[in-house]
């Protein structure tokens, strides 16, 4: 036991030798960021979220991968996993029964049929339709949400993201791999080697400030996809030591394959630290964009409910501006003006691209949670760099130029996105106690 104990404490502290002290390109230490969100930020985000309001995501599942033909069908159906007959498959990973996953559940059979792990349950009250179709009428009346093109795009449905969590699916091998290739590849200005962001070796020039950003920002979100699977893992029943018995816990073995430096290259440790990046560059544009949401009215056709709910963002906006060392967004960008734009134009571009790919998710729970994660990030760039006024004045106002605006959907998906971020730090001191003190 002792040595076992050993070991393991040895691979928390390989896991989590760069999460102490500043977060690179920043003042602000990994420590200020664990307490403040652990403590704070992730149990109001965590009830906050669970409102209607944040809770049914509208989104495009059936857009078109328009980069390469879709794969999807081959990488989660027929080609990577057997079917199992219908009475093997465990009730509750059934399309309708996941929401009821219960003891009754978990003592069914042991097949693994993946492609129902990351299948959407798509059940909706008709008290929620009802309400739908008087946001949108409000939104309208509001001209609020300009998006127009996307919203009313035939194969927008509303899904219920409390039904769907972002979990383990069982998506892996070929299709993810291109999506992350391609994502780093192609659009995300990697560096050579990808741990090191210091100063030009040989052969590898570093990169510039705003391609350190990118490619921080892209790496953090994918440490936050790879903690949820981990976090929230399926232990098939038949698993060593789980007898019958299906489980969802976090998997140990899963995150240290991930981000120990032994099975990565030396690059896990560095991965988990840009998730605390990422979370930095999303804190600071909710600050940023706080005046605005703090007056803005976050219509649910429930009059109490909107009163509530503006309380409660107003709380959790109060301690994100009381973020001691906030993401300097004022350092990018801030070169001779020519070339600032034109970089802010391939910074641009590239982010397109990495949202456009969220088409090509093989599996559609992951690409509901890809898209609503990559459009919350892709809402906080607009927020820092976008150069439009943030403020008390900028609010649509029909007698003056109409300043900054967020749509609903901005809102819906940055509070969310950056939710998810708060949930992966939260899930870290788990992690770190698992792996320090092994059953
Ligand atoms: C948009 C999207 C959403 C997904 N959502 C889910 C989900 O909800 N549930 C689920 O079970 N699976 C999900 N997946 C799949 C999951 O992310 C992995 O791709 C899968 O588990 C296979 O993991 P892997 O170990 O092969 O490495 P991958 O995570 O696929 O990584 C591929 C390669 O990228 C590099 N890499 C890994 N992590 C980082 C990082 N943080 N920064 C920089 N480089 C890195 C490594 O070289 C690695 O070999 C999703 C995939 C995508 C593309």
């Amino acid at each position: 036991v002792k040595n076992n104990k050993n070991k393991s404490s040895k691979a928390a502290d390989r896991c989590f030798c760069k999460l102490k002290g500043e977060i690179d390109d920043c003042t602000c230490k990994v420590e200020t960021i664990s307490e403040i969100n652990n403590n704070k930020i992730y149990p109001r985000l965590k009830s906050l979220l669970a409102r209607n309001y944040f809770r049914y995501f509208k989104v495009n599942l059936k857009k078109p991968c328009p980069f390469w033909p879709d794969d999807s069908r081959c990488a989660l159906k027929d080609c990577h996993v057997d079917k199992c007959k219908e009475e093997e498959v465990p009730i509750a990973l059934k399309k309708g029964h996941e929401n009821k996953y219960s003891k009754e559940a978990q003592n069914e059979g042991s097949c693994e049929e993946e492609r129902e792990l990351g299948a959407l349950n798509t059940s909706l009250s008709d008290e929620s339709k009802q309400a739908f179709e008087d946001w949108n009428k409000y939104d309208e009346s509001q001209e609020l949400f300009c998006d127009v093109d996307d919203e009313s795009s035939a194969g927008m449905e509303y899904v219920d993201l409390l039904l769907n969590p972002e979990r383990y699916t069982g998506y892996k091998g070929d299709s993810p791999h291109r999506i992350w290739r391609s994502i780093y590849e192609e659009n995300c200005f990697t560096p050579q080697p990808e741990i090191g962001y210091g100063p030009s070796k040989k052969n590898s020039p570093s990169l510039c400030l705003e391609k350190r950003t990118f490619h921080r920002l892209i790496s953090g979100l994918h440490t936050s996809i790879n903690i949820h699977l981990c976090y929230d893992y399926l232990f098939q029943g038949n698993s060593i030591g789980y007898g019958n018995v299906a489980k969802w816990e976090p998997n140990i073995q899963e995150f240290k394959k991930r981000f120990d430096p032994k099975t990565t290259s030396g690059a896990g440790p560095q991965r988990l630290k840009n998730l605390f990046f990422t979370y930095l560059v999303e804190l600071r544009a909710l600050a940023k964009a706080a005046p605005y949401l703090e007056q803005e009215d976050f219509f649910t056709g429930d009059t109490e409910e909107d009163l509530s709910l503006k309380e409660g963002i107003k709380d959790v906006l109060s301690i994100i501006k009381s973020f001691p060392d906030q993401f300097d967004e004022s350092k990018l960008f801030a070169g001779n003006p020519v070339e600032a734009k034109l970089l802010k134009e391939e910074f641009r571009t590239h982010f397109r691209n990495v949202s456009r790919i969220m088409d090509c998710v093989g599996c559609d729970k992951c690409k509901l949670w890809g898209k609503l994660q990559t459009q919350g990030m892709g809402t906080a760039l607009k927020i820092l760099f976008s150069g439009d006024d943030v403020g008390p004045d900028s609010t649509v106002n029909a007698h003056h130029k109409k300043h900054f605006q967020l749509t609903r959907s901005e809102i819906f998906t940055l509070f969310n996105a950056f939710g998810r971020l708060s949930k992966s730090v939260h899930s870290l001191e788990k992690f770190k106690t698992l792996l320090n003190d092994p059953m």
